[in-house]
């Protein structure tokens, strides 16, 4: 029976250890969460997170883990391109709204990227492993600290889903329903100042370009405050890759008919 115990506990930790290997462990200690360097890391981000809306850890993902991620994207472009989706939405400032007949034209943003979602992502890949990877889960529910528990979605295609923006794609000025969203880069284009990550200060008095961003960096975001964009991919040729990962605070969240056809063009 303690042979069995012991054997299990040292199954468990491998698995642990393994998935945290997937990111820089040593300077996120996602891991261990009783320690130190730990809680410095939590206080830190929260405070980056609150004053700003926006949290940047920059090289969250080892070089080996993103490019690993990368190839399994890009056999899934390669296997599935045509079954993929190309979101063309016009919306407010709001993305979510449905347009009304009052909606002034003027108002009307467009938006444009491929979209990989979650059931076109295979059962093996890296991605799914972080994203339903708890020790992830609790730090940021540590950081944001708005709920006591944030569950993965139970979405079937909108949990974990990547964005690619190619030529002439964008995502216009928008807020979100969500507090937070969950943002891993994957691939930034070959212009530095294309499928730039955008938001207004909150009295929407100055834009932050994020230019800093690099691929391999993680991105905690309050995009219900913040009115935020992806400026318009020109002349790249490398197109932006990013992976959104959907938390939610209750264990069984779906998102509702209307955005999974205006996003995902189907519902299942
Ligand atoms: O693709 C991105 O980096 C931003 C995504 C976003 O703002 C959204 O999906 O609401
Ligand atoms: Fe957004």
């Amino acid at each position: 029976m303690l042979l069995r115990n012991s054997s299990t506990i040292r199954i468990f930790t491998s698995i642990c250890r393994r998935n945290h290997r997937l990111i820089d462990h040593k300077l996120y200690p996602l891991h261990d969460r009783q320690s130190i360097e730990y809680n410095q890391l939590i206080l830190k981000s929260r405070q980056e997170f609150i004053s700003t809306g926006c949290l940047y850890l920059p090289h969250f993902l080892t070089t080996e883990t993103r490019s690993n991620i990368l190839n399994e994207i890009n056999s899934i472009l390669t296997n599935s391109s045509q079954n993929l989706y190309n979101s063309y939405v016009e919306h407010t400032e709001n993305l979510y709204n449905t347009s009304s007949p009052e909606t002034n034209l003027n108002e009307i943003e467009s938006s444009s990227k491929t979209i990989i979602a979650f059931d076109q992502i295979s059962h093996e890949s890296l991605l799914r492993k972080i994203y339903s990877w708890n020790p992830l889960i609790n730090f940021i529910t540590d950081v944001i600290q708005i709920y006591p528990n944030l569950y993965p979605s139970c979405d079937d295609l909108g949990a974990l889903y990547i964005n690619i923006y190619r030529q002439s794609n964008k995502l216009s000025w928008h807020t979100d329903h969500s507090h937070f969203f969950v943002n891993l880069l994957l691939q930034q284009t070959s212009m530095s100042n294309e499928g730039i990550f955008e938001y207004k200060t909150k009295n929407n008095n100055e834009i932050i370009s994020r230019t800093d961003f690099q691929a391999g960096g993680l991105v905690l975001f309050n995009g219900r405050t913040y009115s935020h964009r992806i400026t318009e991919v020109r002349l790249s040729k490398l197109p932006r890759i990013n992976a959104i990962l959907t938390y939610d605070c209750h264990p069984n969240h779906r998102l509702s008919n209307y955005v999974l056809r205006k996003f995902f063009g189907r519902t299942n």
